[in-house]
């Protein structure tokens, strides 16, 4: 006969497993049994590609961001596994996992924030663009999923190459009624940590002090560091604007040689993309001043995406800004950065229009 600890010990074990696995067939005390059901005050956030090199970094820092009540986990892959080891923080939100697209739909129901880095990264002499016909479709589908079950989230959009993926999106949404402009943000937020990191590296101070804009896009010379516009304001030498400006443009660049194959950016990503979504959490608060650079639809250049600050608040992006007063180097880039956006917006444009 089964001991009274023995017991004990399988209804704490079923507890923590996630929804609809396979052991919950057997498990004495089923999940909806539980106490725990999320009620917590916060925000509801989904991960989708939850189980890759940036989402499991990016749901570990989101389990621990106080202002998120429940976290769902959805990947195609191992998710399952990603949510046990996540759910034994011990912070207060609600972890749940979701594996593959039967269990899409129950991952996105009631979601505040949808945070997507599902999809392949670069290898070593692959451009961002080249990774559109696998990312495309994953990112497409997935939106597919926020328009039907829950249209109001706002989407903050990783999977590259953003400067394409941001359009599909949005294309995604339209055909399906639901696209608000304010709430599809694709995420930059990496260029500017990184901005922030080389530029206080050459100024020798402490990165949390600095502050600069980079707008444009997300891809080789649509990245756009506006050095004139860095707090605190200080003056560069031309190799000083010319090197930054490369590094910062080729960040993405640096981390896939240094990785060999085995991937891009995901840890300084995971921690940019926390970042960002911790901004977005806090305009949906009502926090006053929250302000991040994002690829959203604007009408600051001819083109209909363009990454500048924006300010967040309840409904998302509710305010884009123009981009300020720009040095002859700045302007001569952001013709370079226009040139190339133009095309692959349309291509992300096309893709759902053809
Ligand atoms: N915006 C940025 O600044 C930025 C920075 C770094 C990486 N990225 C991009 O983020 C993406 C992910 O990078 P990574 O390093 O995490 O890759 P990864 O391969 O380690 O992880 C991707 C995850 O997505 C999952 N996935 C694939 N298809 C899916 C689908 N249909 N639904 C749900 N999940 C799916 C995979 O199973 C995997 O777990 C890449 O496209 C990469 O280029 C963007
Ligand atoms: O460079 C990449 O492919 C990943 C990402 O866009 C980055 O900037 O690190």
């Amino acid at each position: 006969m089964e001991s009274v600890a023995n017991q004990r010990i399988a209804r704490v074990s079923a507890h923590l497993q996630p929804p609809n696995s396979q052991t919950e067939e057997s498990c004495v005390l089923k999940r909806t049994d539980c106490r725990a059901k999320g009620g917590a005050p916060g925000f509801k956030v989904a991960i989708l590609g939850a189980a890759g090199g940036i989402g499991q970094p990016l749901a570990m820092l989101m389990k621990m961001n106080p202002l998120v009540s429940v976290l769902h986990l959805y990947d195609v892959v191992n998710a399952p596994g990603v949510t046990a080891d996540i759910s034994h923080m011990d912070t207060g939100a609600v972890v749940r996992g979701f594996l593959g697209q039967p269990q899409l739909e129950s991952a996105l129901i009631g979601m505040d924030l949808v945070i997507i880095p599902a999809g392949v990264p670069r290898k070593p002499g692959m451009t961002r663009d080249d990774l559109f016909n696998i990312n495309a479709g994953i990112v497409r589908t997935l939106c597919e999923g926020v328009a039907k079950c829950c249209p109001n989230a706002i989407v903050n959009l990783i999977s590259n190459p953003v400067n394409s993926t941001v359009p599909i999106a949005a294309e995604v949404f339209k055909k399906a009624g639901t696209y608000d402009p304010k709430r599809l943000l694709g995420v930059t937020m990496l260029d500017v940590v990184r901005a922030n990191t080389f530029v206080a590296e050459v100024l020798g101070l402490d990165p949390r002090e600095v502050d600069v804009p980079v707008v444009g896009g997300h891809a080789g010379v649509t990245i756009l560091p506006l050095l004139s516009q860095a707090k605190p304001p200080s003056s560069f030498t031309p190799e000083e604007t010319e090197y930054l400006t490369k590094r910062i443009q080729d960040g993405g660049t640096e981390v896939v040689q240094a990785k060999a194959g085995a991937g891009s950016a995901t840890l300084s990503m995971a921690y940019a993309a926390v970042k960002f979504a911790d901004a977005c959490l806090r305009g949906l608060r009502g926090d006053a001043s929250v302000v991040e650079c994002a690829f959203v639809a604007s009408e600051v250049t001819e083109l209909p995406f363009f990454a500048t600050k924006v300010r967040l608040g309840r409904r998302g992006a509710e305010e884009v800004y123009q981009l300020g007063p720009l040095n002859e180097y700045e302007r001569v880039g952001l013709q370079k950065a226009k040139k190339e956006l133009a095309e692959s917006i349309q291509k992300g444009i096309s893709f759902i229009r053809k």
